[in-house]
């Protein structure tokens, strides 16, 4: 069978994949959460003219030169706002937030004045709208601040509690399963027994779907038997899973039992194998209301096709704008042959030069079962199909590897 090439891959991966339903959360809850609909301002920040200081209010036409002297006719504190107008030779004495008055055009700090009984003397001559905050300054009522499809800051929560929204429409988190395979896995702190492998490739896949911002739920490992893997298919099921993950047995050898397991479940299946390095065994497809992502064992593999194509499903069910992780560009540290028929993801070290620029050198074993150089990279450099020869120092793509 011809492997797909990886664009059509992804193509297929994403084809009738639809933001979840929307749900309201406390803002507390809603960092990290994608906003599911456009957030207009329900207010406008400030709603008055304030001061920005301590000191006083003054009219520029009084206040324009040192030694000035105006009658303090009141005071405006933040929330206490002043029930008249300023007028000729008049000041008010105000504070931090205080609405600056009708008739008032001009703050003075207090620094800047010698009070004198109820009147103030200038020391430092007014300037025309000198530390007063306009109405409107920061946001207006019924602007849109922020887009439905942005992941939630911590500076968003802020902003959106300022355009006196309490809580905020987010999408529902995609439930993410994770079924491993393999009668060889043992879990991390036993002793393995002949040969014996302890299991690894979920702790990054996990935390990777937490990143990503959707829920991980662990189906466990399944022996190497058709009716193991079936169940554990059977529990993303029960668990109402939105995209079931599986690692291991994905290729052609005769304990690889996932696509048969899949087969025997009814799966609608997209593709099997793909022209990638590593990652060709991957399969894809539909069952029932569970989008499936078989995963090669390689720990390598299955993090580096995580990262291509769950990472954009998830962002697809959260109805995020930025669907991919962002790729650049960088010079080749080393030289490189030319590639054959599968997309290369080869693991890099980056460094940066003084001016900025990047240099990805790969590192020379690329073999898809070594977690140690994965783990030490900090790109991977892609490398199309049937690129030619590359010398050091051409360009080259990059991702960068989360941290
Ligand atoms: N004749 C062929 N053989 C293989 C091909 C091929 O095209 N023709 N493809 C190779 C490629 S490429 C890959 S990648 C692997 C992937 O195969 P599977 O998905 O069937 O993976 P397994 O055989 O189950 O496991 C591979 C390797 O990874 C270890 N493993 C599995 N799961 C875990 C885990 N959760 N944690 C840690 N390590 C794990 C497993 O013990 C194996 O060593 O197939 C090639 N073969
Ligand atoms: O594609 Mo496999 O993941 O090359 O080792």
């Amino acid at each position: 069978m011809a492997l797909m090439p990886v664009s059509d891959a992804l193509a297929a991966v994403l084809a009738g994949a639809a933001p979840l339903p929307e749900e309201l959360v406390a803002l507390d809850e809603a960092h990290h959460r994608v906003l599911a609909r456009d957030l207009a301002a329900l207010r406008t920040q400030p709603p008055e003219a304030m001061s920005a200081m301590d000191g006083y209010a003054v009219r520029t036409a009084d206040a324009d030169r040192v030694k000035a002297r105006l009658k303090v006719i009141g005071e405006v504190a933040a929330g206490r706002p002043f029930d008249r107008a300023l007028g000729p030779g008049e000041a008010a004495r105000i504070f931090t937030g205080g609405v600056v008055p009708d008739g008032a055009d001009a703050v003075v700090i207090q620094e800047d004045t010698v009070a004198d009984g109820d009147h103030v003397v200038i020391t430092e001559a007014a300037i025309k709208g000198r530390h007063i905050r306009p109405a409107g300054v920061d946001f207006k009522q019924g602007m849109v601040l922020l887009e439905g499809g942005r992941r939630l800051s911590d500076r968003d929560l802020s902003l959106a509690a300022s355009m006196n929204h309490p809580a905020l429409p987010v999408r529902r988190r995609p439930k993410v399963a994770l079924l491993a395979t393999g009668d060889e896995l043992v879990m991390p702190g036993s002793t393995p027994g002949p040969g014996q492998i302890v299991y690894s490739n979920g702790y990054a896949l996990r935390a990777l779907v937490r990143s990503e911002g959707a829920i991980a739920v662990d189906l466990g490992i399944a022996a190497d038997t058709l009716a193991a893997t079936v169940a554990g298919i059977r529990r993303a099921r029960e668990a109402e899973a939105d995209i079931l993950i599986t690692t291991g047995g994905a290729s052609v050898g005769d304990h690889d039992l996932v696509k048969q397991a899949l087969d025997a479940e009814g799966v609608d299946m997209a593709f099997w194998k793909i022209a990638m390095r590593p990652g060709k065994p991957m399969m894809h497809g539909r069952l029932g209301g569970v989008r499936v992502i078989g995963l090669p064992g390689n720990p390598v593999s299955s993090y580096v096709c995580a990262m291509l194509f769950l990472v954009p499903l998830i962002r697809r069910l959260l109805g995020r704008a930025q669907l991919h992780l962002p790729r650049e560009t960088a010079l080749l540290g080393r030289e490189l042959g030319a590639n054959d028929v599968r997309e290369d993801y080869l693991r890099a070290r980056l460094e940066e030069r003084p001016d900025g620029t990047l240099i990805a050198t790969p590192v020379t074993q690329q073999d898809s079962s070594l977690l140690g150089n994965l783990a030490l990279s900090q790109a991977l450099v892609i490398r199309p199909a049937f690129a030619p020869k590359a010398a050091a120092g051409s360009r080259c793509e990059i991702m960068r590897l989360p941290d």
